[in-house]
């Protein structure tokens, strides 16, 4: 496990899918100049995605031979495809980063936590159930596939009373200037302390 030193953070975006957790968290993170670490996952590559920016796409043989070596350091499964963090990557991004942040469901979100403790901020991201489908809807998802998705609706909106902040993204911009400013607090919280 890499030992985080006293100022790095890492930030979880959680909530349910389509919340907008990714858009939000790049657009903050660029401001901040905060990186993402990328999960691998064994899921099919979308046609808007690109590898080794959304995700590391790799097979289910790799996977499995990445977790026999005990590289990950949390595993998930979801809508049977599989989904890691690797420790490596985590290092990696923590050198070039002060801080980093991922997208991970609850799951995910409550391992780092139970890891890392105090310098994990979980950031739950949610809209309502309507508003989701909506976006899901909108951007060409399969009426299959927006069902899957809303089956773990009501699970990942149960996991917003742990995290330490919850945003409703209603208006984008909005959610983006709240987040950042919260974000930001942290970041110079833990530069006025150690300096
Ligand atoms: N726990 C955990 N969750 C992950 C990981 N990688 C991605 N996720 C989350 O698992 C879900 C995967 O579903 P998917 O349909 O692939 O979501 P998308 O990539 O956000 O469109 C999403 O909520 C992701 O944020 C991971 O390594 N660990
Ligand atoms: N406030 C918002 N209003 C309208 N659409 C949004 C808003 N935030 C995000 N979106 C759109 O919703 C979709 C899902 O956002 P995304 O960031 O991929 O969600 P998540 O990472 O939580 O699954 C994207 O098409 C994104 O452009």
């Amino acid at each position: 496990m890499y030992e985080l030193k006293e100022r790095e953070m890492i930030f979880v975006f959680t909530g349910p899918h389509g919340a907008g957790r990714k858009t939000v968290a790049e657009m903050s993170g660029s401001t901040l100049g905060i990186k993402q670490v990328i999960s691998c996952t064994t899921r099919p590559q979308r046609p808007t995605e690109v590898d080794g920016q959304d995700y590391h796409f790799i097979t289910a043989e790799q996977f499995n031979e990445a977790q026999a070596k005990d590289e990950f350091i949390e595993v998930t499964r979801v809508n049977d495809y599989l989904y890691g963090i690797k420790n490596s990557d985590i290092e990696k991004i923590f050198k070039s980063s002060g801080s980093i942040y991922l997208i991970l469901n609850r799951f995910g979100a409550e391992t780092l936590q139970a890891l890392y403790g105090d310098h994990v901020v979980r950031i739950f991201i949610y809209a309502d159930r309507d508003t989701l489908e909506q976006r899901m809807r909108e951007s060409g998802d399969s009426e299959e596939l927006i069902a899957t998705y809303l089956s773990h609706y009501e699970d990942e909106m149960a996991y917003r009373e742990q995290c330490e902040h919850v945003f409703e993204n209603v208006d984008l911009a909005h959610t983006v200037f709240d987040l950042t400013k919260t974000l930001d607090q942290y970041l110079n919280r833990n530069l006025l302390e150690l300096d």
